[in-house]
């Protein structure tokens, strides 16, 4: 950045790796936990010695209710403003404009900046471009920018307040990131699991471009493994000793939908042996950087499938708790799914699309297209437990702070008997189950909205996070015109009840299937199930994600 340049900007990637910025991973004044962890990636002065609590109450100074430090003038890009930190952020009003730049006056900096939305702060000097002015301090805060068009896409920013006073930016710098310290739902230390695999094998320049320097910017100190195979995810989260797993806020997984099933197996997986472990994998929280071919996680979780955004809802700390389905197969093994498993059609597709992986994520229209030329529609069995949790209400689209999913408390269950660790099998002995017998083009069971390039509003667009239902979408058979005719409505609407004839769509708690001759196979968030008869049952807000819900 040039030194009279003084930026609202969005950070390109070579800012993060600014020297001056960026120390290394571990390094950050907002990284309290760990011991090892040292002071200055941001290169800030020694806090001095001041209680937290003082910083966040009225000071000397401060002339109106609510703020926390005196008014002072900054400037950001040549609008000179009047700011102060409050309980809540930093406030900022814009007053004039300096005469020799008259098109400062279009603009508008924000009014506030609030703590939650910081990643950290720091303070930098710069050499003025004027021979009278020596030094100009710059107070940087790191934050990000909601799309204009699409709310809840983020793109990281930094906002620059020029001044000439050095020790009040360098102490405004520190107090800011003192704030942002006592969020307690921030977190420090994160497992990141990278699957230099999936997608268009893009994982790891994903991970380097896009996440990680927001993770450094937010001082998270990251510990990154590569999968070598299959099933590796699973086998690293479950590997982790106590100590490891009390040290991790978090996971994350760098990869697509199948990577984050790995992980979620794993942790479930601890979870289910309960004592200590079971105890510390409950609190934890699993984030998803979409590097993979569908990111139907990330995208339901946030509404789109930026990496930025992704990146910036886990440092930023947010939590919300997530429905899980736990799928159980004949032959005695359970497969834990956050998204959607798909018997027929889905299924057949993903079966073919694995042959052509070489192809990278082109690969799923190509099967698509052959598997709809095949036309095959497939004999089974049908039950479902049906439910009717919405009182009769409208149906809504999950939202941040959906009064749907919001009275759900998130499981903490551990030990093998909590309710995730029983087989589905068990629901079949209760009442009311609903039979439906035919020939079906596609059977679906969803749980959440299921967002994705596919179905930008979802394939079921009133599924929410956390609300403990299934929706179950029975296709039955029909020709290749008419269900193709389902399928193009899907992107624009997704999947509505009533609007096709051959389409039923029910919410439920559980689902049986018992395939009869011809088989096709269930495809569980993008990865096979090696079994055709399955029982699956939701649980709700079983996990924890690093999300907020689509804004
Ligand atoms: N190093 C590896 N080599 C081979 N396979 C791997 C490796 N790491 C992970 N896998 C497997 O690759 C599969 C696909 O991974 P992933 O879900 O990340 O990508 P994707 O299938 O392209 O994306 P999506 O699931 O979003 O469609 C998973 O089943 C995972 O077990």
């Amino acid at each position: 950045m040039g030194q009279h340049k003084h930026k609202t900007s969005s950070i390109p990637d070579g800012v993060f790796a600014d020297p001056t910025v960026l120390v290394n991973s571990e390094a950050s004044p907002l990284n309290v936990r760990s011991p090892q962890r040292r002071s200055g990636i941001l290169r800030l002065p020694p806090p001095p010695k001041v209680s937290e609590e003082s910083l966040i109450t009225s000071t000397p100074g401060a002339h109106s209710p609510g703020k926390t430090s005196s008014e002072v003038a900054f400037t950001i890009k040549g609008r000179r403003v009047r700011a102060w930190l409050t309980s809540v952020g930093l406030n900022l009003i814009p007053t004039s404009a300096s005469w020799w730049t008259p098109w400062a006056h279009w603009y508008h900096p924000p009014d506030c900046i609030p703590f939650e939305e910081i990643l950290s702060a720091c303070a930098r000097n710069r050499p003025s471009m004027l021979p009278c002015k020596a030094l100009h301090q710059h107070l940087i805060v790191y934050t990000f920018k909601r799309q204009r068009r699409k709310r809840c896409e983020w793109k990281p920013c930094r906002i620059v307040l020029k001044s000439q006073d050095a020790e009040m930016v360098q102490e405004w710098a520190m107090r800011i990131n003192i704030v942002l310290r006592t969020e307690s739902q921030r977190p420090t230390n994160l497992l990141v699991v990278l699957n230099p695999y999936g997608g268009a094998r893009k994982a790891r320049k994903i991970w380097r471009k896009k996440a990680q320097p927001v993770f450094l910017l937010a001082g998270i100190k990251c510990t990154v493994v590569e999968t070598q195979r299959a099933e590796h995810a699973k086998e690293i989260v479950t590997g982790l000793s106590l100590s490891e797993l009390q040290s991790f806020d978090g996971f994350v997984a760098v990869g697509g939908d199948g990577l984050f099933q790995e992980i979620l197996n794993g942790l479930l997986a601890i979870r289910g042996t309960g004592g200590q472990a079971g105890q510390v994998a409950a609190h934890l929280r699993l984030g998803h950087i979409p590097a993979g071919s569908t990111d139907a996680v990330a995208y339901s979780l946030n509404g789109c499938r930026s990496q930025y955004t992704a990146a910036v809802h886990i440092a930023l700390g947010d939590r919300t708790p997530l429905d899980v389905m736990r799928i159980d197969m004949s032959s005695g093994e359970h497969r834990y799914a956050v998204c959607v498993a798909s018997y027929g059609y889905m299924g057949d597709l993903m079966r073919t699309s694995e042959r052509l992986r070489f192809l990278g994520p082109v690969r799923y229209g190509l099967a698509g297209a052959w598997t709809l030329l095949r036309g095959a529609a497939y004999e089974a069995k049908v039950s479902y437990l049906p439910c009717d949790m919405m009182g009769g209400a409208q149906p809504r689209e999950c939202r941040a702070a959906c009064n749907v999913c919001a009275p759900a408390l998130p499981s903490r269950d551990v030990g093998d008997t909590a309710a995730f660790m029983t087989s589905s099998r068990k629901s079949l002995a209760q009442d009311g189950w609903v039979h439906r017998q035919g020939r079906f083009k596609s059977i679906m069971a969803v749980v959440t909205c299921c967002r994705s390039d596919m179905s930008t509003r979802g394939l079921s667009p009133h599924g929410h996070l956390c609300d403990g239902r299934l929706h179950l979408l029975l296709v039955h058979a029909t020709s290749r015109l008419h269900y193709l005719r389902f399928l193009a409505s899907i992107p624009r609407e997704g999947v509505r009840p009533g609007r096709f004839p051959f389409v039923e769509v029910v919410d439920c708690t559980a689902v049986h299937l018992l395939p009869e001759g011809m088989q096709s196979c269930w495809n569980a968030d993008g990865e096979l199930l090696p079994d055709n008869e399955v029982t699956m049952k939701v649980h709700r807000g079983l996990a924890d994600v690093f999300a907020r819900g689509i804004e």
